[in-house]
Formats: C-alpha cells, sequence, structure tokens
C-alpha cells in the first residue's frame, strides 16, 4: 500500500515539562517481592526515571521485602537493574543519591514476626528520611500472596493512616498497589476483594494495570474526546467493525508455573485488552475524575453480551522460527507439562449491546511467540453508500474502506488510512495514509508505563486503576469462556507454529462474516 509522508502532523506546542503540583507527599514505597523480575526490570527503572524528572519527593526511601538475605547486595543489584533496564548511564550523578535511598527487608510473607520487624524498620526510616508516615504498599508478588500480606499488615495496624510523626499533626496515608493478575476467575476475584476491602478503604487501593500507564493507552481517551472530529463518527453509523490485536513474539520467559495457572486469557485479555476494548468504546466521562471514569467503563463492560464458546478460539504454540531463530514449543519449556492444555493465544468475537455499538463486531486477539510484537486497534469504518471511483486495478472491489489504527506499541503512533486519487487521467483511487508518530512528534520516552502509574499512587489519583466493580466485570465475561473450555479439553494441541499469526481457526472467525484480520 503507498505511503505518504505528507501531511505530516507535528506538535503545535512544545511538549509541556512535568507540573510542580504533581510531587508527592514524602514517602516510602515498600516492595514485597523485591527480588523478584518486575522489581528489578520495571519498578526500579521506573522510580528512578520519576527521580531524574523531580517528580519524587525529597523525602523519599524504598524498602524492598523478600524471602532471601540479600541486605548486602540488593541495592546494588537495583542499581544494575536501572541501568540495563532504565537505560541510564551508570556516571548519572542523580543515581548514587537515590541508591542510598534503597534498603532491604528479608522476611518470609507468612511469618508474622517479619511484619513486626518490618514496622520498626519503617519508623526508622522515617526519622532517618523524613517520610512522615506515609506508606505505599506495592504487591509485586505471585498473587497467591496477596490476601496473606494485606492480612497481616491489617493484623499488625500497618493499613489504616494515623497521626504520622511530622510536627502538623496531619494524618499519613497508607495505600496498597495490587499486581495483576487480580483473582484467577469471578468468584476468587470477589473473594479477593472482600478481604482487602476488610483491611483497605477503596481508595486506598490501587489495582494496576501497566497498560493503563502507557502514553498510547491515554492517548486514546484524548484522541477521542479532546478533537471534535472522530467523535462524530465513533459509532454503529459509520463503524464497521473493530480489531484489537495484542500480539507478542516472546514465549513465556521462564514463568511456566505461572503461565500453566494463566493463560493467554487470564494473563493479558481479561486485564490489558478489556481495558483497551473500554478505552475505545467507553462513552465520555463527565469529568477526569476516578469515579466518572471508572464509572463509563464498567458500563461498557456490562453492556458487552454474553460469549459464545462458538465465537472464541484458542490456541498453543508449537515449535517453530522467530526472528530467523528456531525455537522450542510451549510444551517444551522449562516447567510446563508435556500435553498441557493451557492456552498462548485466544481469539474473541464479542458484541457491545448499547445505542453506540448495538450490531457492531468486536475482534480481539492476543498471544505469545506470534510472528511479531505488535498491539493496534484497528478501527475499520462502512464504504461510502455509493462507490463513484474505481480502485487502482480497475475495479470498485478493490476500493479500501478508511481505517484508524492505533499502534499502542512499538512504533507508537496514529494512522488514518483514506482514498486519494492517483494522478493521471482517470479517476482511480489508491489508500494512502495520514501518519502521527510518536517518537517524531515527541521524541522517545523511556518510560515503561510504571512512571504515570506508580506516582499516581503517591498522589492519591486512582484514575487509571481498576476498581473492585470493574474487575469483577471484567472477569464475569472471561469466566464462562475458561469454564467452557475446561470443560472441553483440544486435542489439536499444538495448533500454531511460533512465529506465525496463530491457529487457522481464528482467520475463520472473521471470514464467516467475509472479513480479514488487518495484515500487521
Ligand atoms: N515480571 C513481569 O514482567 C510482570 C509481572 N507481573 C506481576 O508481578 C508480580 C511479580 O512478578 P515477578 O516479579 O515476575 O515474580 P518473581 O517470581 O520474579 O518474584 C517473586 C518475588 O516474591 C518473593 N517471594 C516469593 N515467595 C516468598 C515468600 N514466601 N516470602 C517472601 N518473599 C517471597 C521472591 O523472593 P525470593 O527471591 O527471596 O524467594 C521474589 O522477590 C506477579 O503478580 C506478576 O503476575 C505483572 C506484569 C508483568
Ligand atoms: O502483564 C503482562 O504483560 C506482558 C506484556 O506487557 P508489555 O508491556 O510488554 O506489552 C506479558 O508479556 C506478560 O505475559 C503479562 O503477564
Amino acid at each position: 500500500m503507498p505511503t505518504t509522508t505528507e501531511p505530516h502532523i507535528t506538535p503545535a506546542v512544545t511538549p509541556v515539562s512535568p507540573q510542580p503540583e504533581r510531587t508527592p507527599d514524602p514517602c516510602v514505597v515498600v516492595i514485597f517481592g523485591a527480588s523478584g523480575d518486575l522489581t528489578k526490570r520495571k519498578l526500579l527503572p521506573a522510580l528512578y526515571h520519576l527521580e531524574q524528572a523531580n517528580l519524587l519527593p525529597k523525602d523519599f526511601a524504598v524498602v524492598g521485602v523478600a524471602r532471601r538475605p540479600l541486605e548486602d547486595s540488593f541495592a546494588a543489584d537495583m542499581k544494575e537493574g536501572i541501568v540495563a533496564g532504565g537505560g541510564v548511564e551508570e556516571s548519572d550523578p542523580k543515581l548514587d543519591p537515590f541508591v542510598d535511598k534503597i534498603q532491604y527487608h528479608a522476611m518470609n510473607f507468612d511469618d508474622a514476626s517479619g511484619y513486626d520487624a518490618l514496622n520498626k524498620l519503617l519508623a526508622e526510616i522515617d526519622k532517618q528520611f523524613g517520610t512522615c508516615g506515609n506508606r505505599l504498599f506495592y504487591l509485586a508478588t505471585a498473587p497467591e500472596y496477596f490476601s496473606d500480606i494485606i492480612n497481616f499488615l491489617g493484623q499488625h495496624g500497618m493499613s489504616k493512616p494515623c497521626v504520622g510523626p511530622s510536627s502538623d499533626g496531619k494524618k499519613n496515608w497508607v495505600r496498597t498497589i495490587i499486581e495483576k493478575p487480580f483473582g484467577h476467575d469471578l468468584d476468587s476475584a470477589k473473594a479477593l476483594n472482600d478481604e482487602v476491602n476488610k483491611v483497605f478503604d477503596e481508595d486506598q487501593i490501587f489495582r494496576i494495570d501497566h497498560y493503563l500507564g502507557k502514553e498510547t493507552v491515554q492517548n486514546i481517551l484524548v484522541f477521542r474526546f479532546a478533537n471534535g472530529i472522530f467523535e462524530n463518527v465513533w459509532n454503529r453509523n459509520y463503524i464497521d467493525h473493530v480489531e484489537i490485536t495484542a500480539a507478542e513474539s516472546i514465549g513465556i520467559e521462564g514463568r511456566g508455573p505461572f503461565y500453566e495457572t494463566a493463560g493467554a486469557l487470564r494473563d493479558v485479555v481479561q486485564n490489558h485488552v478489556m481495558e483497551l476494548l473500554s478505552f475505545v468504546t467507553m462513552e465520555p466521562p463527565v469529568s477526569f475524575e476516578a469515579s466518572a471514569v471508572r464509572a463509563e467503563k464498567v458500563k461498557v463492560w456490562r453492556a458487552i453480551q454474553p460469549i459464545h464458546p462458538a465465537d472464541t478460539v484458542r490456541g498453543q504454540y508449537g515449535p517453530g522460527t522467530v526472528d530467523g531463530k528456531p525455537v522450542i514449543g510451549y510444551r517444551q519449556e522449562d516447567r510446563v507439562h508435556p500435553r498441557s492444555q493451557t492456552e498462548t493465544y485466544a481469539a474473541l468475537r464479542l458484541e457491545i449491546e448499547n445505542w453506540r455499538w448495538a450490531g457492531v463486531p468486536f475482534y480481539i486477539r492476543a498471544g505469545k511467540r506470534l510472528a511479531k510484537r505488535v498491539t493496534e486497534i484497528t478501527i475499520q469504518f462502512k464504504k461510502p453508500p455509493l462507490l463513484l471511483f474505481k480502485g487502482k486495478d480497475g475495479s470498485k472491489a478493490d476500493v479500501q474502506p478508511n481505517i484508524i489504527s492505533m499502534r499502542i506499541q512499538p512504533d507508537e503512533g496514529i494512522t488514518l488510512r483514506f482514498g486519494a486519487k492517483v494522478p493521471g487521467q482517470g479517476m482511480n483511487i489508491s489508500p494512502v495514509n495520514m501518519d502521527f508518530n510518536y517518537a517524531e512528534s515527541f521524541g522517545k520516552s523511556s518510560a515503561n508505563g510504571y512512571e504515570r502509574l506508580l506516582l499516581d499512587a503517591m498522589l492519591g489519583d486512582g484514575t487509571l486503576f481498576a476498581h473492585r466493580d470493574g474487575v469483577e466485570a471484567t472477569w464475569a465475561l472471561i469466566t464462562p469462556i475458561l469454564k467452557a473450555w475446561a470443560e472441553k479439553p483440544v486435542k489439536d494441541f499444538p495448533n500454531y507454529a511460533a512465529g506465525t499469526w496463530g491457529p487457522t481457526a481464528a482467520d475463520a472467525l472473521l471470514e464467516v462474516e467475509g472479513r480479514k484480520w488487518r495484515k500487521l
């Protein structure tokens, strides 16, 4: 397809620098699961990026909590993670002073005495670093520990704000960020919500989905609601269908035991993909307040019709080739059952039964070891009611519909495809692209999504976090599919080779309706 570089979109103004009022109160971030992959690769680099941007409070500290005795090596290990995972120079002048604010506390999550010792350490840190009793407990652990940690924090009086050690008599704040997956199905999500709500009030709880921290995801709302032209056509009258693809070329990266209990539906569809879907389809909220945004998201999730098993496809990758290199199949991965029934790919067709979307099909696919890494939302519009012109090959069938494609990652940007006259004597048309590219317009960002969310939690802003109603609404959609799949084991797994676009049955999902997945 020919691609124009004109007209080109450049920012009308230089991007604004961070607003000073976004600096949080003095506080300590306590990370449970601090020797884990997430902390080293994502959380510490994100905190450091905030420090570099002068967005952290001056009085600040981090306490890492995990089982192994790492007191002597933890800070140095985190420094290594910041350099490797955060694209930071080792000589960066802010790095060593930041690392000096990191401490480690070894304990077993199910040992009550460890929480007493942690509480004492936090009181010491308040004195040493001036963190005023404000605490953000980040649960970066396997989900089976969430309720234990929450309950122990409650039993040790660590979950409720009290008059802090600062001399102004102000109450401190205590908040918790809880990683995904939040529950395993609808019942377990409800039970976890009940447990957490016994210990923390809802406004203290920040259920994280790092997709909501991505600039491109937040920009879906800006694209729709800050521009006068798109929202008018954002409905069933103009839109033919919507596709959401969350494709990864990586496999399970050594996370066999976790992935065996999860699968693609639980790992990414119930959370990341459902969040994307809600941003594309929700009604405009009355404000950008947490309660207003969350209410609209929940409304649209609840308007999704029960998804029929016939409208679902599951897949599992076998051996194949990715980026020119041979890779093993899922069943050969470390600590994966050799006859595993876990899906590494899921595709769904769903409909939203409301005034705006009735009759518009939404096609969703997500999977591992696919042909490339790309997360993209495609809005395909209906063709004009009367086709006056022919396509390049001289036939009207060759006229391509308009699409808006939102590239969440990589190569972040938005493209509008429209028809243009092919130069010459005829009146033939050819599709061309109007393109917005983030990196060209705003420069390449090193943010990984966690920066924004960590800062929001420190500021007490829950807009970009999941509410209990939202978590339960998405599990209510996914749980019946999980049950239907569990009752009907698959006979043809593995059914796609690593490095391809997934099982052929996923193509059929669209083909029976005369459509095709967009080639990405
Ligand atoms: N990794 C990623 O990219 C992503 C992860 N997540 C979520 O983040 C969470 C953490 O993931 P990840 O970092 O990969 O997990 P890891 O398995 O790498 O880390 C687990 C951590 O928990 C600690 N731990 C385990 N059991 C105990 C125990 N009984 N007592 C004390 N500490 C214990 C481990 O400490 P020790 O080493 O001392 O045993 C380790 O620090 C999960 O919920 C995951 O779903 C979400 C999105 C992406
Ligand atoms: O939460 C998860 O997300 C990652 C994908 O995140 P991205 O930011 O790299 O798109 C996925 O690989 C992982 O399995 C899942 O647990």
